[in-house]
């Protein structure tokens, strides 16, 4: 869970940086402060006469001089401070940025190294545009405002500070008037800033949405097609994207409104000042020269102002965009277990013991299942469509765990030895092969280093090599989103031929010669039959050709499972 006190608290980590930088901004805004004076204050001393403390120190160090020479002095100063001014301001935005960009990098590790453990479960609910909306848009809102909070905040502050003790000092009853008109407009952009907050999270929430069926009818784009649906599809994204432009439309007018009432406060505030300025020359002794230097801090205010405002309903995005991010660390995370043994040195005996199973909100799928599954043997797994074969094979490989009874390898539970090297143990080739939108080579080899010897061999037993060595860049052959370049039955076989490079311990085939014909699966299963001999391995299918090559024979039916052979 994120939330402000974690916020600080990681900023806290960062003192140093954060220090210098708020020295830097200290250092920043003390020259910033004289400059909107310095030219009014020739006025008075050179064009009216009245000799005063800066022409007076400026006299004491270069000499009595002319008005050009006062001018042009005074000018190079001024110039010489906004440059210093605006280096100084650079440096710290570098601090600052580094801090901010640093919190924002670890809030999305963060979120993603929970999203690496999350649960299957969880997984196949999860919808990926919104959770990419989450990770881009509302960390970036976070870290919009930490940068407004951190790096602008102190700064607008002590200027506005500054600038009142200056104002108060050169006529207190015009320093006041600010001092009171200040809170007024702070407070009245507050109340309308709290706003703000519910049309960014409508906002945020209708970005992602967008974002999800976008996704999804880019992914299902050929389905779409084949049932002549883009019509209705796109009918629905066209809709989304209208209320898109209705959120943000309701959200960037009432932000601009908010800032233009805001602003309109100011006016007014600086319409009364200058009326009140002028009655001070007339009435209170006010010179006119600083009478021009309150007019130039009036000016010289309103950026910090506006960034306190903004600072304000920046909080309240920033809040929404938290909650947002706090619901995906909320996701469900599979269980850990600790590493106590690992059964998988030798060939693996599988015992499944009184297993009971049941998707979230689904009957039991599996109720008190028990049955033994011999290594160097090939097991066929049978049963009617629906009754729980894939699930079955999704628990042995580690994806799910059984509500009840237990599984174990070697007689070691999988409670003793963690999913994590389950699944890494245990090859499941499902009938539906999904491939990275990378090159052949990565999809065989998922990044693990093999000799192209080895994975030349792989692809042989796959009858797959043939056709690899036809394709004019062979393995770096790229395979298109999902390996659309490939036919089901070449999917197929690329998933067998990973899983042979890897040389799981178990390996499970889960209708995953389905796509190829008769000949092929033939050839394929001859020239693997060692290789599954030589492990456990698990063979799920309808095929009757197929399941005779299996030694022992399961069959789930009402939810239990049935030996129906040994050999
Ligand atoms: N992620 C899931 N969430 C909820 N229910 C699921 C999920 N996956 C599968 N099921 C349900 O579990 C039951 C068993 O499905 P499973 O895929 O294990 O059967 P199967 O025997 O492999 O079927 P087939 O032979 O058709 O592949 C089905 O009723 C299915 O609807």
């Amino acid at each position: 869970m994120y939330t402000f006190k974690h916020l600080i608290k990681e900023i806290k980590k960062y003192k140093r940086e954060f220090i210098l930088a708020q020295i830097i901004a200290l250092i920043a805004t003390i020259i910033s402060i004289p400059i909107p004076m310095l030219m009014p204050l020739l006025i008075d001393e050179v064009l009216l006469k009245k000799p005063g403390l800066w022409v007076e120190n400026l006299s004491n160090i270069f000499g009595q001089c002319s008005a050009f020479c006062y001018v042009i002095v005074t000018l190079i100063i001024v110039l010489v401070l906004r440059s210093l001014f605006v280096a100084l301001n650079v440096a710290q935005t570098y601090f600052f940025e580094k801090i901010t960009k640093d919190i924002t990098y670890k809030i999305r590790l963060r979120v993603l190294s929970h999203l690496k453990n999350l649960s299957i479960n969880e997984y196949e609910n999860l919808k990926t545009g919104d959770i990419a909306s989450r990770l881009i848009s509302d960390v970036n809102t976070v870290e919009e405002f930490l940068i407004k909070s951190v790096s602008r905040f102190v700064i607008s502050a002590l200027t506005l500070i500054g600038v009142a003790i200056v104002l108060l000092l050169i006529n207190w009853k015009l320093g006041l008037f600010i001092l009171i008109l200040n809170p007024f407009v702070v407070v009245l952009s507050g109340k309308i800033a709290r706003k703000v907050k519910k049309y960014k999270a409508a906002q945020n929430r209708s970005i992602s949405i967008f974002q999800e069926a976008l996704i999804e009818t880019l992914e299902l784009f050929e389905q779409i097609k084949a049932y002549n649906k883009e019509d209705f599809f796109f009918k629905k994204l066209f809709n989304l994207t209208k209320e898109l432009k209705q959120k943000a439309f309701d959200f960037s007018y009432k932000v601009e409104a908010f800032n233009k009432l805001s602003f309109l406060v100011f006016l007014i505030g600086f319409e009364i000042f200058r009326a009140a300025g002028i009655l001070a020359v007339a009435y209170d002794n006010l010179t006119i020269g600083l009478m021009l230097a309150v007019y130039s801090y009036l000016w010289f205010m309103m950026t910090p102002i506006q960034d306190i405002i903004s600072i304000q309903y920046s909080y309240f995005a920033a809040k929404a965009a938290l909650d947002r991010i706090n619901e995906t660390l909320e996701l469900k995370t599979e269980p850990k277990f600790p590493h106590k043994q690992n059964p998988f040195e030798n060939p693996v005996q599988i015992e499944i013991q009184n297993i009971s199973f049941k998707y979230n909100e689904s009957d039991w799928i599996l109720k008190n299942a028990s049955a033994a599954i011999r290594p160097n043997k090939i097991t066929a797994l049978i049963g009617a469509s629906g009754g729980g074969k894939t699930t079955l094979a999704k628990i042995i490989a580690g994806f799910f765990t059984p509500n009840e009874g237990d599984i174990k390898y070697n007689g070691v539970s999988f409670k003793e030895i963690g999913l994590d090297k389950i699944r890494e143990n245990v090859s499941l080739i499902l009938q539906e092969t999904r491939l990275f939108n990378d090159t052949l080579l990565f999809n065989l080899t998922l990044g693990k280093e093999f000799s192209e010897d080895e994975i030349w061999k792989a692809l042989k037993l796959a009858e797959l090599k043939e056709t690899v060595e036809k394709w004019p860049e062979k393995l770096n052959t790229y395979v298109g989103k999902n390996g659309v370049k490939l036919s089901g039955g070449q999917k197929q076989r690329v998933a067998i031929a990973r899983a042979l490079l890897h040389k799981p311990k178990i390996i499970i085939l889960d209708e995953s010669t389905s796509a190829l014909d008769i000949d092929t699966e033939e050839k394929v299963f001859k020239n693997i039959e060692s290789f599954l001999k030589e492990r456990t391995s698990i063979i799920i299918a309808h095929r009757a050709e197929t399941i005779a090559k299996a030694e022992d024979i399961l069959m789930i039916k009402n939810k239990e499972i049935i030996t129906l052979k040994t050999s």
